[in-house]
């Protein structure tokens, strides 16, 4: 196992006020794995990772990094073993005075890394991160993207087995966010680095995570595949999170009533590319029009949702509803629209 948390806490006290970013959590990540923690701001996210870093101690509890238990360690070896432990960040935390090249240097230099070997060490990174021809510029000349692939040198730069991402990609708009992604997914599977990454976006997730745990409130509320937690979200942190992709909403203008229904279906893995409204159409007597769908691709899975507005006689309406019910790869999504 990379990192195993077990009954971690971690408690504050403000003005003899006790806050508990975090509740008692116990977690395994599994070594090479992606593993993303979502959860909106305060919910315990970067506590957490604070805690893997070693920035902090935890109040209860213990976190043991490959298999290292990181509460025995004295402060020489502490140091040591933060070395192996990268972190980027949303603001990218360069050296502004210092050029690409500088600022990775600067890293390897703080570390006992070899000094013959950082010029070729550096054009590594450089030429990984696809930086090759800014080695010279300074961050204040870089777009957002840029500053995040230094960032990403640098924490790579000691050669690391597990890498913390915190809101990497939150400063960043939506086509960077993919790129930078995509590096951070090229990384794991290059150098089977373990990333950890706190986001408050399910598109992050969506687009690099093999698992996602759901944060609120100082407590993960829900844990599993990135695939079930997007086809079967259990808790309501969750399915709002969802819901922030499939965003269905029924149109103001569609009446409600025993022979007007909206029914939002669900399509697991390879069902959602079946045809399926055209057997429905086929089979009932009902005037079917579809208000709204969507096919994602999760870990190459494809999940769809569609929206469908079925004005028919009520007995007909059931019969779709059980064919639905009894067709396989198919389910109504309880959560998108109203049912029933
Ligand atoms: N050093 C600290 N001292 C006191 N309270 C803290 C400290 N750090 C965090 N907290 C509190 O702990 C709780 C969890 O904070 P944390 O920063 O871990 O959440 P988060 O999910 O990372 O949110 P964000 O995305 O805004 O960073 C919050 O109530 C926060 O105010």
């Amino acid at each position: 196992m990379a990192i195993e948390i077990t009954d971690v806490s971690k408690e504050y006290f403000v003005k003899g006020k006790r806050i508990e970013a975090l509740k008692k959590t116990t977690l395994s990540i599994r070594e090479g794995e992606i593993f993303g923690l979502i959860g909106f701001s305060g919910a315990g996210k970067s506590t957490l990772l604070r805690l893997i870093n070693l920035l902090e101690q935890p109040t209860t509890g213990n976190i043991n990094v490959n298999g290292t238990d990181l509460g025995k360690l004295a402060e020489r070896d502490l140091r040591a073993k933060r070395q192996k432990i990268g972190m980027i960040f949303q603001q990218f935390n360069l050296i502004e005075t210092k050029t690409v090249y500088q600022n990775i240097e600067f890293v390897l230099k703080a570390s006992s890394y070899d000094k013959k070997k950082v010029p070729s060490r550096i054009e590594e990174l450089l030429s990984l991160v696809g930086l090759s021809d800014k080695m010279d510029s300074y961050p204040k000349n870089l777009s957002g993207g840029q500053k995040q692939r230094v960032g990403i040198a640098r924490a790579l730069a000691n050669e690391p087995e597990v890498l913390l991402c915190d809101e990497a990609t939150s400063a960043l708009d939506p086509d960077t966010t993919k790129t930078i992604l995509k590096l951070l997914k090229k990384i794991n599977k290059e150098f089977g680095i373990t990333i950890v990454l706190i986001t408050h976006e399910m598109e992050v997730i969506k687009e690099v995570a093999d698992r996602v745990g759901v944060m609120t409130a100082g407590e993960i509320v829900e844990m599993d595949d990135v695939y079930a937690v997007f086809s079967h979200p259990e808790h309501k942190v969750t399915k709002g999170f969802v819901q922030d992709i499939y965003d269905f909403t029924i149109p103001p203008h569609i009446e409600l009533n025993s022979e007007s229904e909206v029914i939002t279906i669900k399509f697991l893995n390879e069902h959602a590319e079946a045809n399926y409204v055209n057997q429905l159409y086929r089979h009932f007597d009902c005037d079917i029009s579809i208000l709204n769908g969507r096919i994602e691709y999760i870990q190459d899975m494809p999940l769809g949702f569609l929206m469908l507005h079925i004005k028919g006689r009520q007995e007909e309406i059931a019969r779709l509803k059980q064919f639905i019910d009894d067709s396989k790869g198919i389910e109504r999504a309880e959560i998108y629209g109203k049912i029933d």
